[in-house]
């Protein structure tokens, strides 16, 4: 008969050593957070004490580990532990004493998890503690060993602790003293401890030093003090455009914001500097602000969000989600509070920050809602911003690319604006303002129907203006250039050149093959073939505008000199002029010159004070329309 199972529930074995490894490889940063878990056990037996009647002001005292058998000694004067507490908390993996009877987190401790002291195993192979409890029970010594043992001992009253309070004593691995030694020590005090509501006293060769001081950013303020903004610039690397207060009374949380001065790198992760009632938890926790507050850096006080194991994370509950909304409230308040009482901080954070905020405005409704009415953008009135353009109630209208806006905006009306969608990410938001701002109207606007609302020359005056388009057009021939005579303001302004998206490309084209040779230029020259053949099949089924390859100039019949061009019958002269006023509407309107353009400026120009020079009749020597290509 086979042997009967044996059913004794029996404990599970836990190998101390994989469990520490697990700490330090997959909890803990680093073996330097044994210092933080050493402050926060000191710290929360003071808490315990202090509930207790006649408790003294709470102290911590740590000698740094020095010479080459030195011992770190951290000494706090808090409840203290019995033998059998000592056997039990200590030794045992995940029991914590800072748990209530329902076994969840005491809110008023720092502690929960029970697995802090083992930290100090990635700096010492043996942990000595040594304590006398606030119940008057007779003192102990606990030792653990890193190999998974320990031993508990009761003391006589010479070996132990003479007053209330509990001793951590590590001695560092041969080798490896650095985090330990006296300057880490007051390092790592400072880093983690500086904000606790315990005096921390480290016992440096040159004599004791404490390293408490006020959370500066944690009081509420209206106005920063030149200490907060030192502060801010110490976490930034530079003076921070400005400081928010952040309060969410719900989770205890207090904090300051620190607006940064530049824009951060699109990869940059958030980085908030987390305090939980005065102890360091981390620097880098990335998710208690809302995604889109890439431009600010907290730095946070807390007592209602709970930490991971780890104490690098934040718990992911309710109280996380409420405190991240009211932080993204904050900056919110922020940027409206400032665009009324301080426009030149807006513009300058607007200035750093418009390219993210932009592109994030295309994602983030939330951020949209706020921002966008702030953000400049570029009419052909100039610069404004998108709030003072809604204010009119007009619908809005847009120019896809920079090159049609700058068309557009030369004969645009002051009282019909049109804005400049053409930088990154403008005409997209431009196209989101209806869902984000209900009841917006918003139209693009092309320079073909720009075109067909210009004034034809009236009546009387058509003839003139027909024969002046026909003669120009004659002069322009060789440059694939056609005319249009149209009236518009400004008077001053003689011609425009238009060009649409086709003809833009084309002349691209031309100007990268005149600069390139070889492989490239030959393609180009496919392209512009194929192009050629397409436009001349469009043209021959009547579908064509009678815009020339290389576009076409509108000349202005409000303008002098094009009137003065039509009343001349010289037509030498009207040649010469026309394509000067031809180069001339390409340079403003930032056309790529080709060298047919360039040589035509230098013949007409060289013509043209020939003829005011009373050399007219050697002008048949020179070439009509040099090109060079
Ligand atoms: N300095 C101390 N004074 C009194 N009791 C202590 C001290 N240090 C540790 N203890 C006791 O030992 C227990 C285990 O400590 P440990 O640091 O491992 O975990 P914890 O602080 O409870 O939780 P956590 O893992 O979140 O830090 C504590 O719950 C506490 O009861």
């Amino acid at each position: 008969m086979p042997d009967s199972p044996d059913r004794t529930p029996r404990p599970f074995q836990v190998d101390l050593r994989g469990i520490v490894d697990l700490l330090s490889r997959s909890i803990y940063s680093g073996p330097q957070v044994y210092l933080r878990e050493l402050l926060q056990n000191g710290v929360d037996a003071i808490t315990a004490r202090g509930a207790l009647p006649g408790s003294p002001p709470g102290s911590i005292r740590i000698t740094p580990a020095a010479g080459q058998d030195g011992e770190l000694v951290f000494t706090d004067n808090g409840v203290g532990l019995t033998a059998a507490e000592v056997g039990e908390l200590l030794a045992t993996v995940g029991r914590s004493s800072k748990r209530d009877v329902l076994d969840l987190p005491r809110t008023d401790r720092l502690g929960q998890f029970g697995i802090g002291l083992l930290s100090c195993f990635m700096v010492s192979d043996d942990i000595r503690v040594l304590s006398r409890a606030a119940g008057g029970e007779p003192p102990v010594e606990w030792i653990g060993s890193a190999d998974g043992t320990f031993t508990v001992r009761e003391l006589d009253d010479d070996e132990a602790l003479p007053e209330i309070g509990t001793q951590v004593r590590l001695r560092p691995r041969a080798g490896d003293g650095e985090l330990t030694s006296p300057t880490a020590v007051l390092e790592l005090a400072t880093r983690y401890g500086a904000y606790l509501p315990v005096p921390v006293r480290v016992e440096m060769p040159g004599g004791e030093q404490t390293v408490s001081s006020e959370p500066l950013f944690a009081q509420p303020f209206t106005a920063p003090s030149p200490e907060l903004m030192a502060l801010g610039k110490e976490l930034l690397g530079a003076e921070p455009l400005d400081a928010v207060p952040l309060h969410v009374p719900g989770t205890g949380t207090r904090g300051t914001a620190f607006v940064l001065p530049f824009a951060p790198s699109p990869g940059a992760r958030q980085a908030t500097r987390v305090y939980l009632r005065g102890m360091l938890l981390s620097e880098r926790i990335d998710d208690l602000l809302p995604e889109w507050a890439f431009f600010a850096r907290c730095v946070v006080d807390t007592t209602g969000l709970r930490p991971t194991a780890s104490r690098e994370s934040l718990i992911q509950d309710d109280a996380l989600e409420e405190t991240r909304a009211e932080l993204g409230s904050a900056l919110r308040r922020w940027v409206a509070t400032m665009a009324n009482r301080d426009p030149v901080r807006l513009s300058s954070f607007l200035g750093v920050h418009h390219l993210a905020l932009r592109a994030l405005v295309l994602h983030d409704d939330e951020l949209a809602g706020f921002i966008v009415p702030w953000l400049p953008i570029e009419t052909s009135n100039g610069q404004t911003t998108y709030r003072e353009l809604l204010r009119g109630g007009a619908p809005l209208r847009f120019a896809e690319t920079v090159d049609e806006f700058r068309q557009i905006a030369a004969i645009a009306r002051p009282d019909s604006p049109v804005i400049n969608g053409g930088y990154v990410y403008d005409a997209d938001i431009l196209r989101r303002l209806p869902d984000l701002i209900p009841g917006t109207v918003v139209e693009t606007v092309t320079i073909t129907d720009e075109l067909a609302s210009l004034d034809v020359p009236p009546l009387a005056e058509r003839p003139a203006a027909q024969r002046l388009q026909a003669r120009a057009e004659e002069a322009l021939k060789d440059l694939d250039c056609t005319v249009l005579v149209r009236s518009f303001a400004p008077d001053t302004l003689p011609a425009l050149h238009i060009a649409d998206a086709g003809v833009l490309r084309r002349l691209q084209r031309q100007r990268a093959k005149e600069a390139g040779s070889g492989m490239w230029a030959s393609i180009l020259q496919r392209i512009d073939d194929a192009q050629n053949q397409q436009d001349a099949q469009h043209q021959q089924n009547g579908e064509g505008e009678t815009v020339g390859a290389a576009g076409q100039l509108c000349l202005n019949w409000r303008n002098r000199l094009v009137r003065a061009l039509a009343d001349s019958d010289d037509e030498l002269l009207l040649a010469r002029t026309v394509r000067v006023v031809h180069v001339q509407a390409l340079l403003a309107a930032h056309r790529p010159l080709r060298a047919v353009e360039r040589a035509s400026l230098t013949d007409a120009l060289t013509d043209i004070v020939h003829l005011s020079a009373g050399l007219g009749a050697d002008l048949g020597e020179l070439p009509d329309a040099p090109g060079e290509n």
